[in-house]
C-alpha cells in the first residue's frame, strides 16, 4: 500500500508531521512518499502542481493532503496560484465526492458557537460535489464596451454530474439515519432547478431514504438553529464549501473537520481518494506551532478506512482523538494552550 503525502503551504507541513507520527505509531506496512504542492511547489518548480506530484498521486492508493495557499502568491496569474493545485488534483483524479463529517465530540460542547444542548445533537455528513459548479466554469475579468470591468464565473451542472453525487449521498444516508437533505437555490438558479429535478429522479431508487430539499440561505440558518435535524446533506461545490466551514464552528473549531474526496477508481483495498482537513493554510498562525492537527489526523483515519480498508485502525485513531479531547487536550482554537506537536503526541499516547 502506498500513500502520497502532499504537505503544501502554511500550517500544512506542521500538521502533516503529526499525522505521520500517528501513522508511524500504527506500525502498518505502508510506503509513504512526499511531494511538493502549492506555493511551495511554485517556488521550487515554477508550478503549484508539478507533473511529478500528479504522477505520484496517480501511482498511489491514496493522497494525504495538508493545505495550500500562500499570500506571496496572491498576485500571480490565477493558473499559477497555490489553490489551483488542489482544484487541479480534484479534477485530474476525478474526485467528485467530498465527504465532510461534522460530529460533536463529547466534552467539547462548551466550545461550540451554539448553545450546548443544541450543539450536542450534531452528527451530520455534508456530501459536497467537487468537480463542477462555479469553481470549474469559464471565468474571467473582461472589459465591457462602455469601459467597465466585469468579472464572471460560469455556474453549471450537467445531469450526470448531479446523478453521480446524488447516488453517493443516498448510499451514505442508507448507512446512517436514512435522511437526506438536498441543499440548493432552486428558487433563483436554473443550475439548482436541474440539481433538484435530478436528485428527485434518483430518489426513486432509494425508497428507504427520506429526501427533503432546502434553500441554501435557510440551510445556513437551520445549521445554527437546529443542526440536529440533519443527517446527510448533499449540495454543490460552492454551497458545500461554505456550509462545511460553518458546520465546523458548530462543533467547536475548523481545526477538527476532516474530509475525504472520492471518485470511482478502486484500489486493492478500497476506493482511491484524497484526504485533507477542510481548512486552509492558515497563514496567520503558520510557523508558530499553534495549528490544531486533529483535522489532519482525522483525515488520515478516513484514508485508512476508505482507501486502505483498515476500519479497525481508522476507528482506533478516531477514538484516540476523542479521548485526547475528553481528557482536556486543547489547542488555542479550542481555548487551550496545547501546541501542534503536543496535541499530536497526546493522540499517539492514547492509540
Ligand atoms: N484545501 C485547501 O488547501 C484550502 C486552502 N485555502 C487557502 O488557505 C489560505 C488561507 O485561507 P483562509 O480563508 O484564511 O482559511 P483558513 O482555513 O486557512 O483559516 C481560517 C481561520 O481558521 C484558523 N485555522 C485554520 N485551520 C486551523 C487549525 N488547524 N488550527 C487552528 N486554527 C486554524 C486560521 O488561523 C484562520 O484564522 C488561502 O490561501 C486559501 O485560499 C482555504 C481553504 C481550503
Ligand atoms: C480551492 C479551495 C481553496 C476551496 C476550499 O476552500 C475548500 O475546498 O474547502
Ligand atoms: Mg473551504
Amino acid at each position: 500500500m502506498k500513500i502520497a503525502c502532499l504537505a503544501g503551504d502554511g500550517i500544512g507541513p506542521e500538521i502533516m508531521v503529526e499525522a505521520k507520527k500517528v501513522l508511524d505509531a500504527l506500525s502498518l506496512d505502508i510506503e509513504v512518499a512526499d511531494a511538493d504542492v502549492g506555493g511551495t511547489a511554485y517556488k521550487k518548480h515554477g508550478h503549484p502542481l508539478p507533473p511529478e506530484t500528479l504522477e505520484l498521486c496517480k501511482a498511489s492508493d491514496a493522497v494525504l493532503f495538508g493545505a495550500v495557499g500562500d499570500p506571496d502568491c496572491d498576485n500571480l496569474e490565477r493558473h499559477l496560484r497555490p489553490e489551483q493545485a488542489i482544484l487541479g488534483l480534484r479534477q485530474a483524479l476525478t474526485l467528485f465526492a467530498n465527504l465532510r463529517p461534522a460530529t460533536m465530540f463529547p466534552g467539547l460542547e462548551d466550545m461550540s458557537a451554539l448553545r450546548p444542548e443544541v450543539a450536542s445533537q450534531i452528527d451530520l455528513l455534508i456530501v459536497r460535489e467537487l468537480n463542477g459548479d462555479v469553481y470549474f466554469g469559464e471565468k474571467a475579468i473582461r472589459t465591457l464596451d462602455d469601459g467597465r470591468r466585469q468579472g464572471y464565473d460560469f455556474m453549471s451542472y450537467a445531469e450526470d454530474e448531479v446523478r453521480r453525487i446524488a447516488h453517493v449521498a443516498f448510499r451514505a444516508a442508507q448507512g446512517r439515519k436514512k435522511l437526506l437533505c438536498s441543499v440548493d437555490k432552486a428558487n433563483v438558479l436554473e443550475t439548482s432547478q436541474l440539481w433538484r429535478d435530478v436528485v428527485i429522479e434518483v430518489s426513486g431508487e432509494y425508497p428507504d431514504v427520506t429526501l427533503s430539499h432546502m434553500y441554501v440561505d435557510n440551510a445556513a440558518m437551520q445549521l445554527v438553529r437546529n443542526p440536529g435535524q440533519f443527517d446527510v446533506v448533499v449540495t454543490g461545490n460552492l454551497f458545500g464549501d461554505i456550509l462545511s466551514d460553518q458546520a465546523s464552528m458548530c462543533v467547536g473549531s475548523i481545526g477538527l473537520l476532516a474530509s475525504a474526496s472520492l471518485g470511482e477508481r478502486q484500489t486493492d483495498h478500497g476506493t482511491f481518494g484524497l484526504y485533507e482537513p477542510i481548512h486552509g493554510s492558515a497563514p496567520d498562525i503558520a510557523g508558530q506551532g499553534k495549528a490544531n492537527p486533529m483535522a489532519m489526523i482525522l483525515s488520515l483515519a478516513m484514508l485508512l478506512r476508505h482507501s486502505l480498508g483498515l476500519e479497525a485502525e481508522a476507528a482506533k485513531v478516531e477514538a484516540a482523538v476523542a479521548k485526547a479531547l475528553e481528557d482536556g487536550v486543547r489547542g488555542g482554537d479550542l481555548g487551550g494552550s496545547a501546541g501542534t506537536s503536543e496535541v499530536g503526541d497526546a493522540v499517539v499516547a492514547r492509540l
